[in-house]
């Protein structure tokens, strides 16, 4: 499957965390992440994240881009929502894109934990 993972600056902790437990299954995946998100991700695990650009300069809109064109299978993208965003456009129309083509969105550990839960049952 073809992952993205993202997260807000406060919950970029949360998001290594979940990394780095499920890093064995990640691994099995082919990950791609906004540019500081998977920096964190990999300077904290032995996971090779494809990188875009960071959030606020267009990697929403590159990972978007991906859904839009069939490259995205599933998101978990842990959002801050108690502080707002100057790309908050870029992050709507990322979650609209998920709607639109059916892709899983994660947007809190517990859903992530979810998914991955039932991917694993498979
Ligand atoms: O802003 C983000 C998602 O909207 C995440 O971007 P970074 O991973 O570059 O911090």
């Amino acid at each position: 499957m073809k992952i993205a993972l993202i997260a807000h600056d406060k919950k970029k902790d949360l998001i290594i965390e979940f990394s780095k437990l499920h890093e064995a299954y990640l691994k099995t995946h082919q990950l791609y992440a906004t540019g500081t998100t998977g920096k964190k991700i990999m300077e904290h695990t032995n996971l090779s994240v494809n990188l875009k650009k960071s959030g606020p300069l267009g990697g929403d809109q590159e990972i978007g881009s991906m859904i839009a064109n069939g490259k995205i299978d599933m998101v978990i993208f842990f959002r801050d929502p108690l502080t707002a965003q100057p790309h908050e456009p870029d992050v709507s129309a990322l979650l609209r894109l998920c709607d639109v083509y059916n892709i899983p969105l994660a947007t809190n550990p517990k859903a992530a934990e979810l998914f991955l839960g039932e991917l694993k049952s498979k």
